[in-house]
């Protein structure tokens, strides 16, 4: 079997489970979230148990977020990484300590086996949630003086999508059979993270080991991802190894799972294997929000997805620590002098 190497190692170019040969991503309409009756949102759920089990990816439309939020806040991001690079240094996420602020182009490398990311980030989190063991440093924010609407316009839109991720907790919990607020004793301090992406076009001839985010899986629970524009770049891997275009559709937000919830499902929700390469000649932006759990939450297999033909395949993990030993293999520290990684 094919392996490929990214952010979690080797990994079976399946994706250790055994998704589909998915050709595009579902399209999930998620109006039935407000309906008082339980019997439709658990319709509801049922769409999105197959599209967690086949595809570990889809698209939902009739979210509730305003557009104008998210084009605030892009407006915003592309005047932040227009700045001069020393502007953007004053918050390189390397000044503090939970992975925050700035990183300049190839500052992360999501699959080890690549030169680094062809973009530019910008990280942000709640600055009151918990940071994990002997963290001193929350959110980095440029001068108020330089970007005035920066830190308001990237809030709100926190607030909006965090607010959303909220929703989508107890549907996932009832696409597992599980009473819909299972989770919510997990979700008093969680461990979030969101992010603007800035990736240049690239020309030439393609160079795998050098694209806008290499093959990687996404670390926490799930990741709401929102696409600028009409600029095409993100990839999602199939269980036969072919790379499925997720272009944006408006009025639309990307989700897909990520690891903890494959661990937490046995295998049973995929955490798909994404990248993105931009080709179009145009820059391209996104902002991912990551959903995680507490800090201290233990990720045991769910009894419910433990079976004899499917025994439990991880052992348990504490979530946040998990996602620190990923975020710290992530991001790319080089020696001034040098030039070298460190
Ligand atoms: O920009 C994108 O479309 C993907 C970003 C992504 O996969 C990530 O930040 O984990
Ligand atoms: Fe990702």
């Amino acid at each position: 079997m094919t392996t490929l190497q990214t952010g979690l190692g080797e990994r079976l170019i399946s994706n250790d489970v055994n998704g589909k040969a998915f050709t595009e991503l579902p399209i999930i309409d998620l109006t039935a979230l407000s309906s008082p009756n339980l019997e439709d949102r658990k319709a509801l759920a049922a769409e999105i148990q197959a599209a967690c089990v086949d595809v570990g990816f889809f698209y939902i439309k009739n979210h509730g977020i305003a557009e104008e939020v998210l084009s605030t806040a892009f407006a915003q991001a592309r005047e932040f990484f227009d700045q001069p690079l020393d502007k953007k240094m004053l918050v390189d996420l390397h000044k503090g300590d939970s992975f925050k602020g700035y990183a300049p182009l190839m500052g992360e490398q999501v699959d080890p086996a690549s030169r680094g990311d062809v973009h530019e980030s910008f990280d942000l989190g709640s600055d009151d949630q918990a940071l994990g063991e002997g963290k001193k440093t929350g959110n980095l924010w440029p001068p108020a003086e330089d970007l005035p609407a920066f830190r308001p316009a990237l809030e709100s839109a926190w607030d909006s999508i965090m607010a959303l991720g909220k929703r989508l907790f107890p549907l996932i919990a009832l696409s597992l059979n599980l009473e819909e607020d299972y989770f919510a004793k997990y979700l008093t301090n969680p461990g979030s993270v969101m992010r603007v992406l800035s990736y240049p076009p690239q020309f030439g001839e393609v160079d795998l080991k050098e694209i806008g985010i290499g093959a990687h899986s996404d670390y926490e629970c799930f990741t709401l991802l929102c696409q600028h524009g009409d600029v095409q770049a993100l990839q999602v891997l199939n269980a036969a190894g072919d790379w499925v275009q997720a272009p944006p559709i408006p009025g639309t937000i990307v989700v897909n799972l990520g690891d903890q919830l494959q661990r937490w499902t046995n295998g049973v929700y995929k955490s798909t294997i994404h990248r993105a390469i931009n080709r179009t000649g145009k820059e391209r932006m996104s902002m991912p929000f990551f959903f995680g759990t507490d800090y201290d939450t233990l990720l045991e297999v769910l009894p419910s997805c433990i079976s004899p033909e499917r025994p439990a395949m991880y052992e348990p993990i504490i979530a946040g620590k998990w996602v620190e030993q990923r975020l710290a293999e992530t991001y790319i520290k080089v020696d001034p002098v040098t030039g070298e990684k460190i």
